[in-house]
């Protein structure tokens, strides 16, 4: 990284004009008036996010060996109702019934909760956060906040404000409905009154078919297409545990406000690991190679006393004080730190926070988010969770499909276990052509499910359930069905493995990545630079013939056929433009190498290497520069080590 590289405020309007000047990315439909929450993304937008997804791949799929999948992204009604995302993928949203206009309601808590914390320090004279910039949208709707005025707080209510954001990702509908009644939550625009938050599912909902019989949904995530295929999966490993399935491709969610640019978008691309463990041995084989890296976490019981304030441990500490459940989790989070730091997040602006018990799925057995510091503030984009065995179980109950691991045990275990007997000549006349589901539905019922089925039985000599494809409820007596516990020898252990769920938003990540590597010369402050690590820069070199006499043609053509053939990726600028102009033209784009084609090129086809970051400048054989380039890219070679036998060049001035 720059030597040269000096702490200035950071400007976000200065980015966003970089990112959109050299069209990393832009709004979809834009000369239609665009659409709110997509985004197209241009050449090296796609460059620097296929490079990502490149090292994510490398990273995650190769070192780790795990087997990709690529799953479809329409998906059926059955399976998102039985994963639960048909009746709880939502968010709460309310509505201002006079003007239509509709909030994400936990975002509008926030936002005027820290509005009006920022106006209790205005009016105390305290400085706000710096770095917590605000965007356009978030400016027009603060223009007209009444409340955004200085006005002192009670200190207990800025310690209870504080506390309710320290908590904010945690509240129910009804909760978030009492805290804008407590706290006179209206449209701050308006100062309307609002209606009380109602839940909105995020799925895009279609029809699959011309009959339109078939309902489904753009899936809201990858990992459901994973579970499904666990059996195919596990054989494909030849039944050894543990394994990891992982997949990359786009989701697609229906936002409430979409905001924050590729923050919070509508449709994006996901890479997402399901790695299946043992519920009963969750230690993991590599996590010695890991053990003492430290991260900075933010746990549950601080956020739920109101604080946010880091600790930062090894990996192996955080394990063996229970603050991360197990190793396995704790493996992960510290190969996402290595993912994101070699893709150029700041390590000091990544946090793993904890989700409160309130916060975390009811199955979840713990939970950490990655989040990245921006000036839109701390932003989750890894997701890390234990999921228990809740997938395969749901799935698997539904569909009667033994989503199971089979071991053969050393020796024989003798067990007690519940197990069902169904009078099957009677089931026949009863249910007649369901009869068959509903036996399914018995014998798929786990040992816990099985023990409350056997209270009930006995209880009340019946048991009473329903089941989704059949319309009434299903009333067995004893005469139908025994469940009963016995005891067995067993020669094999079958059982549902747990889920260690890295989840990764990769354009969260790529705009962060812009924030966290954006700078300004400081001899120029429009001199903007973004320093992508070479690894995934979208362009590793810019070839600038020094003027464009026809002398230069030939070996330009030369030197072009050489990076090819190397697999650099190259671009050639002979524009007209200054040197130092078509440098930074590519400062901006992030291309951290530049070639300098001369007079003396020609003669001994030696070439001058410019560094983005520091400027600086070495002369060789254009062997040697290449070499020198892929080391640095590819190798993990400091450019100090990989250009320690060039020979230093004097740099011109740039200007
Ligand atoms: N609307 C979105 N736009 C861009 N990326 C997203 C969006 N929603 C989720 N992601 C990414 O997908 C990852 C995994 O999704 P997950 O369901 O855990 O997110 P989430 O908890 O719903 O996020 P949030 O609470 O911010 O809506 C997130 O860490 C994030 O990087």
């Amino acid at each position: 990284m720059s030597t040269n590289r000096t702490p200035i405020p950071f400007s976000r309007e200065s980015l966003e004009q970089v990112l959109k000047r050299r069209f990393f990315f832009a709004p979809s439909f834009e000369i239609y008036g665009g659409v709110s929450g997509l985004y197209d993304y241009g050449p090296p937008g796609c460059a620097f996010q296929a490079n990502v997804v490149d090292t994510w791949r490398k990273h995650f799929i190769l070192e780790e060996d795990m087997l990709e999948v690529d799953c479809t992204m329409l998906t059926p009604h059955e399976v998102l109702k039985t994963s639960g995302h048909v009746d709880k993928f939502a968010d709460w949203m309310c509505r201002d019934l006079k003007t239509g206009e509709i909030f994400r309601a936990d975002h509008l808590v926030e936002e005027v909760l820290e509005a009006r914390l920022k106006g209790d320090k205005a009016a105390r004279g305290v400085a706000t956060e710096e770095g917590e910039e605000e965007d356009a949208d978030k400016k027009k709707r603060k223009k007209k906040v009444k409340e955004i005025k200085s006005v002192k707080l009670d200190d207990d209510v800025v310690k209870e404000y504080e506390n309710v954001l320290a908590q904010i990702d945690g509240y129910s509908g009804s909760q978030l409905g009492e805290l804008m009644t407590k706290y006179k939550i209206n449209n701050p625009a308006t100062d309307g009154p609002l209606e009380l938050p109602i839940e909105f599912n995020l799925m895009f909902e279609t029809a699959i078919g011309p009959s339109g019989q078939l309902k489904g949904y753009l899936r809201p995530e990858t990992a459901q297409g994973q579970f499904l295929n666990f059996s195919k999966l596990l054989d494909c490993n030849n039944e050894k545990m543990p394994f990891a399935s992982a997949s990359i491709g786009k989701s697609f969610r229906n936002e409430i406000s979409p905001r924050a640019g590729l923050l919070r978008v509508r449709e994006f691309l996901m890479a997402e690991i399901e790695h299946y463990v043992d519920p009963e041995d969750k230690s993991h084989s590599r996590f010695d190679e890991i053990k003492d890296i430290k991260l900075k976490f933010l746990p549950k019981n601080v956020q739920e006393s109101g604080s946010n304030e880091l600790t930062e441990k090894s990996i192996d500490d955080a394990v063996s004080s229970g603050m991360v459940d197990n190793e396995t989790l704790g493996y992960f989070l510290a190969r996402i730190y290595l993912f994101l730091i070699k893709i150029g997040v700041d390590p000091s602006r990544l946090r793993f926070r904890q989700h409160m018990s309130n916060e975390m799925a009811h199955y979840a057995a713990d939970c950490w988010d990655a989040e990245l510091q921006t000036s839109y503030g701390w932003i989750e984009c890894v997701g890390c969770a234990d999921r228990s065995a809740y997938d395969l179980s749901v799935h698997s109950a539904r569909t009667n499909e033994k989503l199971v691991v089979r071991q053969p045990l050393p020796e024989p275990v003798l067990v007690e276990k519940y197990e069902v007997n169904i009078a099957k000549k009677k089931f026949g006349p009863k249910f007649r052509k369901d009869a068959g589901t509903v036996e399914n539905w018995l014998l798929a019922r786990t040992q816990c499910e099985l023990e409350d089925l056997s209270k009930e039985l006995n209880e009340n000599n019946k048991i009473v359930f329903k089941i989704d494809s059949i319309p009434d409820s299903i009333e067995l007596d004893t005469e139908f069905v025994k469940i009963e516990k016995v005891k067995r020898t067993e020669h094999i252990r079958e059982f549902t493995p747990n889920v260690i769920e890295p989840s990764f938003g990769i354009g969260r990540i790529l705009y962060s990545v812009f924030e966290h590597q954006f700078w300004a010369r400081p001899e120029d402050k429009d001199r903007t630079v973004l320093s992508l690590p070479p690894l995934v820069a979208p362009t590793k070199v810019l070839l600038v013939p020094l003027s464009s006499n026809a002398e230069l043609q030939p070996i330009v053509k030369k030197i072009s056929a050489f990076l090819r053939k190397e697999q650099v990726p190259f671009k050639v600028d002979d524009s007209s433009a200054s040197i130092g102009k078509r440098y930074a033209r590519n400062d901006e784009l992030g291309t951290p190498f530049g070639i300098t084609i001369d007079f003396d090129s020609v003669k001994d086809e030696s070439v001058t290497l410019r560094d983005r970051d520091s400027t600086k400048q070495v002369r060789g054989s254009l062997e040697d520069i290449v070499k020198a380039i892929k080391d640095i890219t590819y190798n993990n070679v400091s450019w100090t080590e990989g250009t320690s036998k060039l020979t230093p060049f004097d740099s011109q001035s740039e200007a």
